[in-house]
């Protein structure tokens, strides 16, 4: 992507914003019309026949309400996950628009969703909800982005490539966690940038670790910070680091969408814990009682009169009041040295703070626009993430292939090269030959793996038997030649692998059985079905089974990967995007086992790269050594 003009580079994130939004609003379309001829419940973005079985109050005024199948029927395999914004709708109804909520718990059996509004219906049902919001937002940052001027106007062209970037030398810094030299180099080199730096950290290496240290050293040095992220799970994993070193955090966002043992950093419990909010609260207690009063009194003389009276002080009431606690959320916030919150910022409630620094971790997963809201707020800027992950999820195909996919920061680093960039390089997960065939493949061979993991093994931990003292690191089933083809499923468009299915049923009892904990596993498929199919086979309390999305920037002591594709014209789909099977690769700790057919893989010369490293590791086997009545 290439621009002479910064009105320029605009004029395309507006246009791909507007193909973005007519494919969402395409795909809404399509969700409900599936209602009539198929399953809708399949996209994993629709949960259908819901009963109201519980409700409570929740914070600020809100209903929690439960939503379950008839006789607690277990709820299909969906993407509903706490802090998911979604539109409650009544089933029967298939053109209301619903009431926008979001989810704040659940379960196999149900999902809580916070509400500001009371839902009617018998039958109820929840979609993900497309985030129109989001994009109003962008626009208008990008609207106000164009209009700058001054040392803004220059940040802003610096890091759209029009300025040349600018550097102090690196300070001397006294760290306050341990980290390693690599580490350390990156804080210095952070600090250093008069515009902007870019951290990118590999997996395993401590890159959020790293960012909190930043954050950290910028306070010292008595700067406000807006520390933000594309998605809630991420805001609360550099949340999570800071709260221990930092007294002044403040974490705005719905409280449903935050981790709960994070959740008193919020603004809104902090707001609460303030010792003004009795006297709010009073007040709106006073003017409940005033209006109920006004509402008895139609039979005394003057009634009217006085009723009239009674309601028009209550009304003042209310308004004193919520002029108080708009004041008091603006005082706890003043006390933040930093605010934590995603990147879609709300702009009434942060008016026209601005920060120092603006630090963005998974900076990866962010679009161009998505960047805009938290930049025009900031002097400088760090970014961290890992391009050599997953990129941002784009529905439009079309806006994808023009680009719309590659993420501001790995745009920075193609424009800017080494001058804007540290990379970090050891890693504290992965066993290193788990390790070493990524750090070829991605990262030019630097990762290291940390000693404390470097031979770890399944053996050494505590509860596991002599079984698995000998057990293999890594191993490659492959099931060229074996018919184990893949399907599609009937009434959809994803695929399954019955007979890889059966292969990893039975690796997962294997371990189990020498003693490893369920939760310690993983099963990672690239495909939908084999997930549903592979979750219905295996029911262990705390196994998970999940698509590579649903693990990035997680971690495992087993991993298991099924790579479904197998067929005579050697098509592999999104498994051509190798930075998907490279997060699949990359979640391992102790031991990794892969199935799949090299025969239809490794037409792309990724795969028979993998396939080579599994041979020299003497980890490559092929399912024909399995005995006759295995899979
Ligand atoms: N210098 C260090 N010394 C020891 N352990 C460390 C160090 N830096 C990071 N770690 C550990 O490594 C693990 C990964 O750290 P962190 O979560 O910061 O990494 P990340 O790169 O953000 O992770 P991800 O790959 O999931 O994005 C954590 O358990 C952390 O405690």
């Amino acid at each position: 992507m290439n621009w002479a003009t910064a009105d320029k580079y605009f004029d395309q994130l507006e246009h791909w914003l507007d193909m973005e939004g007519e494919a969402e609003r395409q795909r809404m379309v399509e969700r409900r019309q599936q209602k009539r001829t198929g399953n809708p419940e399949r996209s994993g973005e629709t949960i259908v026949n819901l009963r109201l079985v519980d409700h409570r109050s929740g914070l600020a005024g809100r209903f929690l309400i439960d939503f379950a199948k008839p006789a607690a029927e277990r709820l299909p395999m969906n993407r509903l996950k706490v802090g998911a914004p979604v539109v409650v709708s009544d089933e029967d109804q298939p053109d209301s628009s619903g009431i926008p909520g979001v989810v704040s718990k659940r379960t196999a059996t149900s999902v809580q969703v916070a509400l500001e509004e009371w839902p009617q219906a018998r039958h109820f049902r929840l979609d993900l909800s497309p985030d129109e919001r989001t994009r109003r937002r962008q626009l208008s940052a990008i609207g106000r982005a164009r209009q700058l001027n001054g040392s803004q106007a220059r940040l802003r062209d610096r890091l759209l490539g029009l300025q040349e970037l600018r550097f102090h030398e690196p300070p001397k810094v006294e760290f306050s966690t341990h980290l390693n030299p690599p580490q350390e180099e990156a804080v210095r080199f952070a600090l250093s940038a008069r515009d902007f730096a870019i951290l990118h950290g590999p997996p395993g290496t401590g890159k959020t670790t790293t960012l909190a240290e930043v954050i950290l050293q910028a306070v010292r040095n008595g700067e406000r910070i807006l520390a933000c992220a594309p998605s809630n799970t991420a805001v609360d994993n550099l949340l999570e680091r800071l709260v221990t070193q930092l007294p002044s955090v403040i974490r705005v966002g719905h409280p449903a969408r935050v981790l709960e043992w994070l959740r008193g950093h919020t603004l809104d419990e902090l707001v609460e814990a303030d010792e003004s909010t009795a006297i709010v609260q009073e007040m709106y207690r006073e003017a409940e009682m005033l209006m109920r009063s006004a509402s008895k009194s139609s039979r005394s003389r003057n009634a009217y009169t006085r009723k009239g009276e009674l309601y028009a002080e209550a009304k003042s009431l209310r308004q004193q009041a919520r002029l108080l606690e708009r004041h008091l959320v603006q005082q706890v916030l003043d006390r933040g040295d930093v605010i934590c919150t995603t990147l879609t910022l709300d702009e009434e409630l942060l008016g026209d703070r601005e920060f120092d620094l603006v630090v963005i971790d998974e900076a990866c997963q962010s679009t161009e626009p998505a960047l805009w809201q938290a930049m025009l707020r900031g002097k400088r800027l760090v970014l961290a993430g890992d391009h050599c992950q997953l990129p941002p999820t784009i529905i439009s195909k079309a806006a994808a292939r023009e680009g719309f996919a590659t993420s501001p920061m790995e745009r920075l680093i193609n424009q800017a090269g080494d001058q804007v960039f540290r990379r970090l390089t050891v890693q504290y997960r992965m066993h290193e030959s788990i390790m070493r065939f990524s750090s070829d493949q991605f990262y030019d061979g630097q990762l290291i793996a940390d000693a404390s993991v470097k031979s770890h093994r399944l053996a050494d931990l505590p509860i596991v038997t002599e079984e698995l003292t000998d057990t293999p690191i890594i191993e490659f089933w492959d099931t060229a030649g074996a018919s184990w083809d893949e399907q599609i499923e009937t009434d959809g468009m994803s695929k399954f692998n019955a007979k890889e299915a059966n292969w990893v049923v039975k690796q997962v009892q294997q371990f189990v059985e020498a003693g490893v904990e369920p939760s310690q596993i993983a099963v990672i498929a690239p495909y939908a079905a084999q997930v549903r199919l592979l979750r219905n086979r295996l029911q262990l309390e705390g196994l998970e089974v999940d698509t590579v999305d649903g693990f990035q920037g997680r971690e495992k002591e087993v991993v298991i990967i099924t790579f479904v594709r197998s067929n005579t014209t050697g098509e592999i789909g999104f498994l051509s995007d190798t930075r998907r099977t490279n997060v699949a690769l990359t979640r391992a700790k102790r031991a990794l086992r892969i199935i799949g057919d090299s025969a239809t893989l490794c037409g792309n010369p990724f795969y028979a790269q993998l396939l080579d490293y599994f041979q020299t590791q003497e980890a490559y086997h092929s399912v024909w050594e399995l005995q006759d009545d295995d899979p």
